[in-house]
């Protein structure tokens, strides 16, 4: 279960994301917190500029620090974010199943004084084109041949049921 949100922790996920734009970083951080008592297990911040990695959203580079440290996923954690996930990160925490998602800025407001994005859409755009039909998205994906291309998953499934 988790506490109620904790202002406090709102306004520290926005002070980080601040500092780290002072630093020369993108203006978002993350904090995980245990979601029973509220302590902060781990905080973390967009290193995008810094490393040159694409995915290392402040969200990613906690999941990733935290595995690192051993805790495998984010269940029992509630996750407070400067602005709410992008659909990468969104992805991402679905896989690590925190408790909840707490977010200071929505995406709309975000927007109104950020952009962000890449060859194939802005931040703004980037939840509309998931929404569309694979074949119809700016990035294209299509089906290669192979003989078996089901193998890995058929062998993964024998070993583990
Ligand atoms: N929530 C969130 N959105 C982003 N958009 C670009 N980078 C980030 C990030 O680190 N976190």
């Amino acid at each position: 279960m988790s506490r109620p949100v904790d202002p406090a922790l709102v306004r520290r996920s926005v002070d980080l994301a601040l500092e780290n734009v002072e630093a020369g970083g993108k203006p978002f951080a993350c904090l995980v917190v245990d979601a029973a008592t509220g302590e902060v297990l781990h905080e973390a911040t967009n290193q995008v500029s810094r490393t040159g990695d694409v995915t290392a959203h402040a969200e990613i580079v906690a999941i990733r620090e935290l595995a690192v440290a051993g805790r495998r996923d984010l269940t029992g954690c509630d996750v407070y974010v400067t602005a709410y996930p992008c659909p990468m990160c969104l992805g991402a925490l679905y896989y690590a199943a925190p408790e909840r998602v707490v977010h200071a800025a929505t995406r709309e407001q975000e927007g109104e004084h950020y952009e962000d994005g890449g060859r194939y859409m802005t931040l703004a755009t980037f939840y509309d084109e998931y929404a569309r039909a694979p074949s119809a998205r700016a990035l294209p994906a299509e089906q290669g041949a192979a003989e078996d291309p089901v193998a890995p998953f058929r062998e993964w499934t024998r070993r583990h049921g």
